[in-house]
Formats: C-alpha cells, sequence, structure tokens
C-alpha cells in the first residue's frame, strides 16, 4: 500500500485470500440499477457490495451477510479484497463503510467460526481478523462508517477502524466492545484502538463493564463522531466524506499512518503470539462453554 511519498502502510502480509474465494463472485461488474455511466457500476463480492462513483472518487461499500453481517472467515476476506481493489484503483479517495442488513450493521465475530472449531480453523479465523483491523486501520483512504445498526465487539472494531463514525439515532442501535459480557478479553490492539478513541479511563470502564452505548452516550463518549436521524446516516456520511477529502491527499495520509503507526506496529511484532494466545484461550473448554451458551442465548431469544 504505497502512498504518493513512497511511505508504505500495511505489509502485504495477506494469508491466500483468494483460495477462500471458491464459489464466490469477487470481482464481478455489474450495471447498479438506473445506472449508466461508468462511475454507476457497482462491483463486489457475495457479501460485500461495492458501489463506487468515480466522479466523486468516493465508494459505498455495504456488507451484505444476512442476517446480522457476523464476521464469517468469507466476509472478513471479501472486505479486505474489495479495500485492496479501491486502494489500488487511483480513481478513489474514499470508502463509507454500511450495512445491507437491516437494523445491524454488524454482530461481530462470527461466533460459529469459533465455537466447536480446531485450533488451526480458529488460528486462520483470527489471522483474517487481524489483517482486516491492519489494512482498515492503516488504509490510505478515508474511512466513514456509516453505522445503520447495532454495532457490537467486532462490528465496534470494523468502525473503530474507520476514520469517522456517523451512527443512526435509535436506541436500538448501540456499540461497543461487550466481549467480557461474553466471557472473552478483547485483545490488546483492540484495546488500544479503543484507548486511542475514547481515552484510557472511558476504555478502562467501558471495557470492563462490556458497555454497550447507545447513541446519545456514544457521542458524548466520543464513540462516535456525529448522531442523526436514520434516514439521514448516509447524507451525512458524505458530507463528513468532503470534509475529510478536502484535505489534500498526501498531508492527510501521512498524518494519519504518524498517528495510528506505533498502534499498528505493536500488533504487527506480535502478530503469531496473538494468534496463539487468541486460539488458546477460545479453545479451552470452559470458554466454548460459554461461548456456545451465549450463541444458545441468542437462537432462542428468536420468537
Ligand atoms: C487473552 C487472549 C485474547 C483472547 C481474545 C478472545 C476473543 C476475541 C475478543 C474480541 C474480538 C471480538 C469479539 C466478538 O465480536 S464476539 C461477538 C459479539 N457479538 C455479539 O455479542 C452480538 C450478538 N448478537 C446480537 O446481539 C444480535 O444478534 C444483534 C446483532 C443485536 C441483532 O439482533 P436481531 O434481533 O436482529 O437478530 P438475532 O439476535 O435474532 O440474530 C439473528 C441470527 O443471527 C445469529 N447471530 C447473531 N449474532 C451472531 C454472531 N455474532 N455470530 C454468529 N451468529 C450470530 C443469531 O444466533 C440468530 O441465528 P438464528 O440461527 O437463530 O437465526
Amino acid at each position: 500500500m504505497a502512498l504518493a511519498s513512497g511511505v508504505r502502510f500495511a505489509p502485504r502480509a495477506l494469508l491466500r485470500p483468494w483460495a477462500l474465494l471458491r464459489g464466490t463472485t469477487l470481482g464481478r461488474t455489474e450495471p447498479a440499477a438506473g445506472g449508466g455511466g461508468d462511475g454507476a457500476r457497482r462491483f463486489g463480492s457475495q457479501r460485500v457490495l461495492v458501489e463506487p462513483d468515480a466522479a466523486s472518487g468516493v465508494a459505498v461499500m455495504k456488507l451484505r451477510n444476512p442476517p446480522v453481517n457476523a464476521l464469517s472467515l468469507e466476509l472478513l476476506t471479501e472486505l479486505v479484497i474489495s479495500l485492496e481493489k479501491l486502494e489500488n484503483d487511483k480513481t478513489f479517495r474514499g470508502i463509507i463503510l454500511t450495512s445491507d442488513c437491516p437494523r445491524v450493521f454488524c454482530a461481530g465475530l462470527d461466533l460459529t467460526e469459533i465455537c466447536g472449531r480446531n485450533p488451526a480453523h480458529c488460528a486462520e479465523y483470527w489471522k483474517a481478523m487481524q489483517e482486516l483491523w491492519l489494512r482498515m486501520y492503516l488504509s490510505s483512504l478515508v474511512l466513514v462508517a456509516a453505522i445503520n445498526g447495532a454495532c457490537p465487539a467486532g462490528g465496534c472494531i470494523i468502525a473503530l477502524s474507520c476514520d469517522c463514525r456517523v451512527l443512526a439515532d435509535n436506541p436500538k442501535y448501540r456499540i461497543g466492545l461487550n466481549e467480557t459480557l461474553l466471557g472473552i478479553i478483547a485483545p490488546f490492539w483492540l484495546k488500544d484502538t479503543y484507548v486511542n478513541t475514547i481515552g484510557h479511563r472511558a476504555s478502562e470502564q467501558a471495557l470492563q463493564l462490556g458497555s454497550l452505548f447507545p447513541p446519545a452516550e456514544a457521542l458524548q463518549v466520543g464513540l462516535v463522531d456525529q448522531v442523526v436521524p436514520e434516514d439521514q446516516v448516509q447524507s451525512t456520511a458524505l458530507s463528513e466524506m468532503a470534509r475529510w477529502l478536502a484535505v489534500p491527499d498526501h498531508a492527510r495520509q501521512l498524518t494519519k499512518n504518524m498517528m495510528r503507526k506505533a498502534t499498528a506496529d505493536r500488533l504487527l511484532r506480535q502478530r503469531d503470539a496473538d494468534t496463539q494466545n487468541f486460539v488458546s484461550f477460545v479453545c479451552r473448554d470452559s470458554i466454548q462453554k460459554s461461548l456456545q451458551a451465549y450463541l444458545e442465548k441468542l437462537r432462542q431469544r428468536k420468537g
């Protein structure tokens, strides 16, 4: 990911993303409904819909992994590939990330990827999660999260990796890192991202309590930058994007790198150890039992 200045952001350490996409439609380009010219063509994959607007240099990237946009291995991989595709296309300067699933931005880790799975699978899954975070956190593009639904845990990680967050004003759309309530622990790089966003004391409290903030509180604590009526999320995200794009790219990119590099480097230095910690932690019998119980509770809640 080379910048105009030659500075590189995240190393291209990615897994084998293409290998994961057997049977998906990534790379397909089709005209958007009612669309005509190049700027109206959309592309994407099964789980990530990209609506590029070449004229403005902004693409809207929609998560569509129903019912709740849980971060499956496939979704993580498709997100990385779509992001990379836009970053490599000089037409684009910004991405608005939003959800195509009603009422949910992203439900976080797909718990079925870590419940009852073998250590090798959990490791592969966690590496994909690390990779997406690194790519997003250090992206040279402006990323604006248009949060149009609930945004717990891993969903919040995705939002926190963006440069700016606009949340729809609906009390059901809570955002935060609720890991402790599931009996799991946010890894250090996620904790760092939280601290970088809302400060140490607020993070200490929110992480231990597993707080999920309703919109007004999320705004107050600094977890999101704007709270607006639901029908204004997209337009507000576009206005925010315009504000960020008014800054010359090279200056903004280098500043972003200066602010975020140390946090990302910390994970890069300990990536294997972090993966091992994750695997040995989630594969413990006690953790498997509590994750299983949580999933069961979610399934029963329905109906
Ligand atoms: C020291 C070592 C370090 C170790 C590190 C360890 C762990 C890593 C730590 C942190 C990283 C991040 C962790 C996570 O992200 S964990 C996931 C946390 N997510 C949640 O708690 C959200 C759970 N979901 C909900 O609250 C709700 O579903 C919702 C998002 C608010 C939406 O509500 P709604 O009413 O619209 O939907 P349903 O609840 O009816 O759900 C529909 C359907 O989806 C299934 N589902 C929901 N969430 C998940 C999920 N995260 N994974 C998998 N499946 C999920 C739910 O069971 C329903 O399924 P069904 O089969 O009944 O249709």
